[in-house]
């Protein structure tokens, strides 16, 4: 009983993921409508098809003309057999054309929706994905989204282009021999509307059956594309320790997954086209039977009978592409619920910038600030000032929550407790947009995205023109090192800043929190991974950062820490509270809070 409603349950909950894309549809109504009306023709072109057969059989080869209306229109062109011939022949070729051509013009409208359709899925799935917070990226591998943007996508559209352009024409065709079928004789139309309820359950147990293989195998892919991702990622340490036999187990780990999860959708496949035979080879052999009887009765005609077999089997192409969609649709879905899995997560509410002012003064409050990553504790009450033009430096052993800290500055996570704040505003209340325009940050390395070093210096400003780019590099001693590169500041760099040293990664990052002019810059181990010459030349460009602006950095670095007017020693989490008090959470509660 209970197996039954949660069964229903998820069944319901299935159709609602496919319905809750309908509102992509919304833009396209009229082409939908044209799209329907297309098809609508081209099917009223493939009834007319096999008239022009019925009429030669009953009129030119000699038999009975008596129940079969359309045999006067034989001899529009001429009476005599070989006239009659040549307009039959011409009739079945000028309803092919007619058909072949709404055909034509019905994919494109019904197809150009499906893909149109799923483009927009894919840029609202990519774009929120984006502006979800750090807490969801931490927890979702980067292999794993880029598989959701991609390959889901991608199966979402095959469904969309099948919905428009295989099961609406599908429909309307299986429909309208069926009714056509009837028109003929009653007989005929039941034996053709008998085989639907067959039809239509052998495409719902496939649909079921393929819904959850098709959920598994897309989990597998995911976890697949996650191992990828995550090898070439490390590609250099997997090279230095050479262990490609490692990731090669691994992989063949995760393949196994997705083979026996893409058997399991094969075989859902395979035994969907034997059973659908079976069931039109029924009706068919029903109707031979029932109007092969009818004619010797004279009932009616051969060329009717050789329309209703004709119609029967028309109606057979469409049933089975209409079944072959109950796997495509699955997968589909399995694939909805895995956008819906990221366009569900909530983004922060946007908020309005009315009153607060173009610049801040730069002042940061930390008020009994505790943050959790999950139930992982990493900073506990900490109390902390810093005023405009201040230069503080956070120390302290591995773990202590330096980086946390400069991270809940610039608003990419929220404390659990207490609150951050810049100018006495808390930023969990400020407008993202105002708050990355006040933080600057440059992290221990800088990453650099594809395209010429003047677009990466440019990435914190677009709207920065030449001169304030070559300013910033110059200024950031960018200039220096890209004089004696090819095309200077257009050079283009490689996947990730290949070509670059660390030092001058680190110095193009400068360049670009120079460009972006924020009053508050966030340090967080800037010269960790540099040696001393390049450390020096580091330096050297952050002193003309941090000038006259607020800064926090986390450092190491003796050189570094010159730089600092205040230091503020963040004690190891088990050593107990630091300086100013606030209470110290010993472990925090699995939604996040401190316990
Ligand atoms: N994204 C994250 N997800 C989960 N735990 C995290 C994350 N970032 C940091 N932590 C954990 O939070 C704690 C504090 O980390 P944080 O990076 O702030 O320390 P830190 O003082 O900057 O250390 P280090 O000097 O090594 O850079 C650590 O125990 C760390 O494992």
């Amino acid at each position: 009983m209970t197996r039954t409603r949660t069964q229903g349950m998820r069944r319901a909950d299935q159709r609602q993921v496919l319905w809750r894309f309908r509102g992509y549809s919304t833009p396209y109504l009229g082409m939908l409508s044209l799209g329907l009306g297309l098809r609508i023709c081209e099917m009223l072109a493939d009834l007319a098809t096999p008239w022009p057969i019925a009429a030669v059989v009953d009129r030119v080869l000699g038999a009975t003309s008596a129940h079969n209306p359309l045999t006067q229109l034989l001899g529009t062109f001429g009476t005599g057999k070989a006239a009659m011939l040549a307009t039959a022949a011409g009739a079945v070729l000028l309803t092919a054309a007619v058909s072949g051509a709404f055909d034509y013009s019905g994919d494109r409208v019904m197809n150009g929706i499906g893909e149109r359709m799923s483009v927009a899925i894919r840029a609202d799935a990519y774009a929120h994905l984006q502006r979800l917070p750090m807490s969801y990226h931490d927890r979702q591998a980067v292999g794993e989204s880029t598989s959701r943007i991609i390959t889901d996508c991608g199966r979402i559209k095959d469904s969309l282009v099948a919905l428009f352009s295989t099961l609406f024409p599908g429909m309307l065709s299986v429909g309208s021999f069926a009714f056509a079928l009837l028109w003929l004789n009653w007989r005929f139309g039941v034996i053709g509307i008998g085989c639907m309820p067959l039809v239509y359950l052998i495409g719902v147990r496939n649909r079921r059956l393929g819904h959850q293989a098709a959920r598994r195998e897309r989990e597998a892919e995911g976890h697949l594309a996650a191992l990828v991702t995550e090898t070439l990622h490390g590609i250099r340490t997997v090279h230095a320790f050479g262990r490609q036999d490692l990731h090669d187990h691994r992989f063949a780990v995760e393949s196994e997954g997705a083979l026996q999860a893409g058997l399991a959708t094969t075989r859902v496949q395979a035994l969907r086209v034997p059973l659908l035979e079976l069931a039109t080879a029924g009706g068919i052999a029903l109707l031979l039977w029932t109007g092969g009887s009818g004619v010797l009765n004279h009932w009616w005609s051969v060329g009717q009978l050789v329309v209703a077999v004709s119609y029967l089997n028309s109606m057979v192409s469409p049933i089975k592409s209409l079944s072959r969609l109950s796997v495509t649709f699955a997968q589909g879905q399995a694939s909805g619920e895995r956008i819906l899995g990221i366009l569900d997560e909530p983004c922060s509410p946007a908020r309005s910038e009315a009153g607060l002012p173009v610049r801040a003064a730069g002042r940061i409050d930390f008020q009994g600030v505790s943050m959790c990553y999950g139930s992982r504790p990493a900073l506990h009450g900490l109390d902390l000032t810093v005023l405009p033009g201040e230069r503080v430096a956070l120390i302290g052993p591995n773990g202590a929550g330096k980086s946390t800290s400069l991270a809940l500055i610039a608003g990419l996570y929220q404390a659990t407790h207490g609150s951050v704040l810049i100018d006495g505003r808390a930023t969990t209340e400020l407008p993202e947009t105002w708050l990355h325009r006040q933080v600057a940050v440059v992290l221990q390395d800088t990453y650099l995205f594809p395209g010429t070093l003047a677009d990466n210096i440019r990435y914190s400003r677009p709207d920065a023109d030449d001169a304030e780019v070559a300013e910033a590099a110059r200024a950031a001693l960018v200039t220096d090192f890209a004089l004696h590169l090819p095309d200077g500041l257009a050079t283009r760099l490689g996947a990730r800043g290949t070509g670059l040293s660390g030092g001058q990664r680190q110095r193009v990052g400068i360049a670009r929190a120079m460009l972006a002019d924020a009053p508050i810059v966030l340090l967080d181990e800037p010269t960790s991974g540099l040696d001393a010459h390049a450390e020096r030349l580091v330096i050297g460009a952050l002193e003309r950062l941090v000038a006259s602006r607020t800064v926090v950095m986390t450092t190491h670095r003796p050189a570094l820490l010159d730089m600092a007017t205040r230091t503020v020693h963040l004690p190891a989490r088990d050593t107990g509270r630091r300086t100013t008090g606030g209470r110290v959470p010993d472990a925090c509660l699995p939604g996040g809070r401190p316990a």
